[in-house]
């Protein structure tokens, strides 16, 4: 089934019949049962220390978009929490859903959020490869980021997104000069838990560290980031995709700009 996806008959219910690893011990995505989860003192704070330029480009993976970055020496980072020295920094994307009731993939005692962010690592301490880690229990660290609707307005901007990406498969563009650390929310307290990658071949190889604190993202926020990039574009004389999307973040001023 190298056509996976998330419909019935090709979707995480029948995920099994070729990748056998769905029915496996350490499955991601989960529910973290806040009441269960155990206070480990002894966890250092999570440390990201990410290089602006090592960014490279924005693609449409086909079932998202994923900005993909350097990997080729440790110049992006995350160390810290439950993780035994560096995890070099690889790409980051989202998940989302056709509504704000759900799109995560992780929940809180029940709760659906309605997208999440996962940024992903790899251990080039310990391993030559992002493939290689991958087959390894101790492989990735995935850092993963709630996202919130503020005053309920609707969010389907990220389906919008998928919309045209979906018309786009394959497509690439450069991306230059950005730092994740801004997708980050200001409080870093995290839960823990050795998992799996959440899409095929859901390899049983990354430690997740899921932020608690979401990040929130409104409508209006991102209409005014919109009108501000679209005068700035044509201020610079540069064609605009009239459908780029921007998704401004709490904790910065600079917006993350996707061309659909
Ligand atoms: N959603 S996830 O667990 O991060 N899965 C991933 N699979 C491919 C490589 C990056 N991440
Ligand atoms: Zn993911």
């Amino acid at each position: 089934m190298d056509n996976w996806g998330y419909a019935d008959h090709n979707g995480p219910k029948v995920w099994h019949e070729l990748f056998p690893l769905a029915n496996g011990e350490r499955q991601s995505p989960i529910d973290i049962v806040t009441k269960a989860a155990i206070y480990d003192p002894s966890l250092p704070p999570i440390n990201v220390d990410y290089d602006p330029s090592s960014v490279k480009l924005i693609m449409n993976s086909g079932h998202t978009f994923t900005v993909e970055f350097d990997d080729g020496e440790d110049k992006s980072v995350i160390r810290g929490g439950p993780l035994h020295g560096s995890y070099r920094l690889q790409q980051f994307h989202f998940h989302w859903g056709p509504c704000d009731d759900y799109g995560a993939e992780h929940k809180v005692d029940g709760r659906d959020y309605p997208a999440e962010l996962h940024i992903v690592h790899w251990n080039a301490e310990k391993f030559s490869s992002f493939v290689e880690a991958a087959q390894n229990p101790d492989g990735l660290a995935v850092l993963g980021i709630f996202l919130k609707v503020r005053n309920l307005i609707r969010i389907h901007l990220l389906s919008i997104c998928l919309i045209f990406l979906l018309y786009q498969d394959g497509k690439q563009s450069s991306f230059t000069n950005f730092d994740p650390s801004c997708l980050l929310p200001d409080c870093k307290e995290f839960w823990t838990y050795p998992g799996s990658l959440t899409i095929p071949p859901l390899l049983e190889s990354v430690i997740w560290i899921l932020l608690k604190e979401p990040i929130a993202v409104s409508s209006r926020q991102v209409w005014t980031s919109m009108q501000t990039f679209h005068s700035s574009c044509v201020l610079r004389g540069k064609f605009i995709n009239p459908l780029c999307l921007f998704l401004p973040l709490k904790s910065c001023n600079t917006p993350v700009l996707l061309f659909l």
